[in-house]
């Protein structure tokens, strides 16, 4: 079988479009628009090339789009590569605050770095703030950003706190994830009702029981 990348030619197919949407900065740099050109028909092919291995045959014209679209989507689940989740939480506001922050249920949805399988489920993230409050929507924002990468868990919630740490540098956080792993439901163990629960907490937050159980208390 003869594969090709010209077939995806269609109107639906503006590669220069994609490009520029997820790398704006290529506008102004043609040789690197090029470059990255090139990768995405490499790709594409790949794509091609894997579905034959799985026994379809990826000329056939429902099919011809797909290596675009895979291509397309993975840009959207990994933005998070190109922001720093950091920066939403630079602008402060100046409340006066002496009981914990606590932001539940920020949904999102994640990709396995094993086997690029999605994980989603909700974040809950409580701080107790020293001058610095953020505003509510700026950490699901970094939920966010750290989701829409190539992940696992515990990475995850990690990076959430430290986030809030380093930034805001409250008295103390902590981060709670509850995520229904695709790759463990799906395939593999096929264990569709397991969830995965992980924590993280940071400064006051280690140590502190009546903390660490109002935060349990009221993500219940
Ligand atoms: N700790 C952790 N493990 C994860 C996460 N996502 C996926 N995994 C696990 O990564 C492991 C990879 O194990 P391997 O034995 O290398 O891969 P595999 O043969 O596909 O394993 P199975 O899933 O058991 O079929 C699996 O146990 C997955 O469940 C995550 O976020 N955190
Ligand atoms: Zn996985």
């Amino acid at each position: 079988m003869t594969l090709s990348f010209e077939k995806n030619a269609t109107e639906h197919y503006d590669l220069d479009h994609l490009l520029t949407t997820y790398f704006p900065e290529l506008i102004n740099q043609p040789t690197e628009l090029a470059t990255k050109k090139t990768t995405v028909n490499e790709i594409e092919l790949a794509l091609q090339k894997l579905i034959a291995l799985c026994g379809e045959d990826p000329q056939q014209a429902d099919l011809a789009e797909t290596p675009f679209r895979v291509i397309k989507a993975f840009l959207e689940y990994t933005a998070g590569y190109r922001e720093d989740p950091t920066a939403h939480l630079e602008k402060v506001f100046d409340i006066q605050q002496n009981d914990p922050i606590i932001v539940k249920d920020i949904e999102f949805y994640s990709m396995c770095e094993h086997h690029f399988a999605p994980f989603f489920g909700v974040a809950h993230v409580a701080y107790l703030p020293d001058q610095k409050v953020t505003g509510l929507s700026k950490i699901a924002r970094v939920v966010e950003g750290y989701a829409r990468r190539f992940q696992v868990q515990e990475r995850l919630t990690n990076q959430i706190a430290d986030a809030i740490d380093t930034v805001l540098q409250p008295k103390g956080v902590m981060v709670a994830i509850e995520a229904k792993h695709l790759c463990v439901s799906s395939r593999g163990a096929k264990k569709e009702q397991a969830q995965t629960f992980t924590l993280a907490s940071r400064g006051a937050y280690i140590k502190d029981s009546q903390l660490r159980s109002e935060f349990m208390a009221a993500i219940k």
